[in-house]
């Protein structure tokens, strides 16, 4: 049966969406059937859902990538693959793998810094540190010389971000936002930080550890190779967090099991920042194997405890995150990006960050800067927006998007400033809204009040899967729909 939506995600907060189908992650029909693997680790099982169609066909996709550009993978699920093929897939993936391993940077790395200043050459072209030996190869390369310990300690500053929204959707946070965060974990007491997708938060802790002599340790894990260059085995995990894939095997997952578990697992927390485009149900997954690595390190009379997360991820998601996390909570805090234009701090109404940290931590404990527009609300026990205002009807402070929301006595619950009460709708919604119809509703009854995977309907409408048909058409890569999705939703809010 079909898990919970994953593509509908970014539908939250009953908006105008236009979409007329969506990619969901779904459950495969056989459940001891291994995934296919792709040079991502193993694939997820997609679907493609449509108003008012029958159950399509399931098909792997690659777990990473949103683009099929970057990975093109493609296999119906029930599509059997001769001997020649299944070898070549092989010889593909392996073939796929980044030219060095982990030991190689590492060695590699050592011999860097021993080299002296004037020989420390960054390959800018290839965005990779220059042994001696190498420059050759790269004299035709735009190159950056003199590379200090400063700079290769800063390595998010050195390597330029992969901006590809695709896949990699490398967004690093503004200095004010890496600085708070990082400020705002070691006033909490943790002495260990799981940075999952987050190369500049890394980084800032092991500046400000080395700093202030703190000994805090962080470990990233990230799918960017060209952070293996500049951390030790301990430090860096080359990691795939859709589908919880250690591209070095055992001996970095072992890394990662010994970074959870030293102090019997006290003291830790794990902080992600995954591609806004990213689907929550295979991340969700991911985080429970991780939350699960960390107790099997706990010792019997803590196994109550929980695995302090910071989850950052945009507002509309909130109640997709809750739905797998019923503990979290989210902050008002707005979190700035270098390299996103349309995201940064200083902008009012509409251009304000949606991002924000989902957290297991009570709001109670939780400090936000007085200085950058946030107050304490003594009625919700929570720092809040500025403009979040308490509302007395809801005994809430509402906002969810930093502006002023308004109550609407109809829907007996605040809504969006933009939004106006519709006598049609029975509900609130944009001015320009379409009141059409259950295009936004579930697509198989057309009810507004909920979506597909909860449709009371939803095991008659289900059919076992056709039988291969070589004019069935191939879908699109699962993401784009879903990214389509998101960036509609960006327009509304
Ligand atoms: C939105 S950025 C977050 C960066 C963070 N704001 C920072 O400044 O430290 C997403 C990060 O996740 C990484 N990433 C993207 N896809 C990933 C995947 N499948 N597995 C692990 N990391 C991934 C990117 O390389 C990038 O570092
Ligand atoms: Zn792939
Ligand atoms: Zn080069
Ligand atoms: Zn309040
Ligand atoms: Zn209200
Ligand atoms: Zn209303
Ligand atoms: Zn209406």
């Amino acid at each position: 049966m079909a898990a919970p939506v994953g593509g509908l995600e970014a539908e939250e907060g009953g908006g105008a969406g236009r979409r007329a189908s969506a990619v969901e992650v779904s459950a495969p029909s056989d459940p001891a059937a291994p995934a296919p693997r792709c040079p991502h680790g193993p694939t997820l099982l997609f679907v493609k859902v449509s108003q008012g169609k029958e159950e399509p066909r399931k098909f792997y996709a690659c777990s990473a990538c949103r683009d099929r550009k970057d990975c093109n993978f493609f296999q119906w699920e029930d599509e059997k693959l001769s001997e020649a093929r299944l070898a070549a897939r092989e010889a593909y993936n392996q073939r796929h793998q980044p030219p060095l391993s982990r030991a190689q940077c590492i060695e590699r790395y050592l011999s860097f810094v021993q080299l002296p200043l004037t020989q420390r050459k960054f390959c800018q072209s290839c965005q990779q540190l220059l042994l001696p030996a190498d420059w050759r190869e790269h004299s035709e390369h735009q190159l950056l010389s003199d590379i200090s310990i400063t700079q290769l300690r800063k390595p998010s500053q050195l390597l330029y971000p992969l901006e590809n929204k695709k896949t990699h959707a490398q967004f690093l946070f503004a200095d004010r936002s890496c600085r708070f965060l990082a400020g705002l974990l070691a006033t909490l007491g943790f002495r260990r930080v799981l940075c999952v997708g987050t190369p500049r938060l890394h980084e800032q802790i092991r500046l400000t550890a080395a700093g202030d002599r703190s000994n805090t340790k962080s470990l990233l894990l990230d799918i960017d190779f060209r952070y293996s260059q500049f951390y030790l085995e301990d430090s860096f995990c080359h990691y795939n967090m859709f589908n919880h894939h250690f591209f070095d095997g055992k001996a970095a997952l072992e890394v990662c099991r010994a970074f959870l578990q030293e102090e019997e697992g006290e003291g830790v927390i794990m902080v992600t920042d995954p591609p806004f485009g990213g689907l929550v149900e295979p991340l969700a997954i991911t985080f429970k194997k991780l939350i699960a690595m960390w107790k099997e390190g706990q010792s019997q009379e803590d196994s109550h405890k929980e695995l302090p997360i910071f989850w950052i991820f945009p507002y509309f998601f909130e109640s997709r995150i809750c739905q797998f996390f019923p503990s979290f909570h989210m902050l008002d805090y707005q979190v700035d990006y270098d390299n996103h234009t349309l995201y940064k701090h200083g902008k009012t109404g509409r251009k304000q960050s949606p991002v924000r940290i989902f957290t297991n931590i009570p709001p109670d404990r939780i400090t936000l800067p007085i200085e950058e527009g946030y107050r304490f609300c003594s009625l919700c026990q929570r720092y809040v927006s500025l403009e979040n205002q308490h509302c007395v009807h809801c005994n809430s402070c509402t906002s969810k998007d930093g502006r002023k929301w308004s109550h609407c006595f109809l829907c007996r619950k605040c809504v969006k400033p933009s939004w106006i009460h519709c006598s049609t709708c029975n509900r609130c919604a944009l001015p320009d809204h379409s009141c059409a119809g259950p295009k936004d509703g579930c697509f198989i009854c057309g009810a507004l009040d909920h979506k597909r995977s909860n449709c009371p309907n939803i095991g008659i409408a289900k059919r076992p899967n056709k039988p291969v048909c070589s004019t069935e058409q191939v879908p699109r890569q699962p993401w784009l729909s879903h990214t389509e999705t998101l960036s509609q939703n960006k327009e509304r809010f």
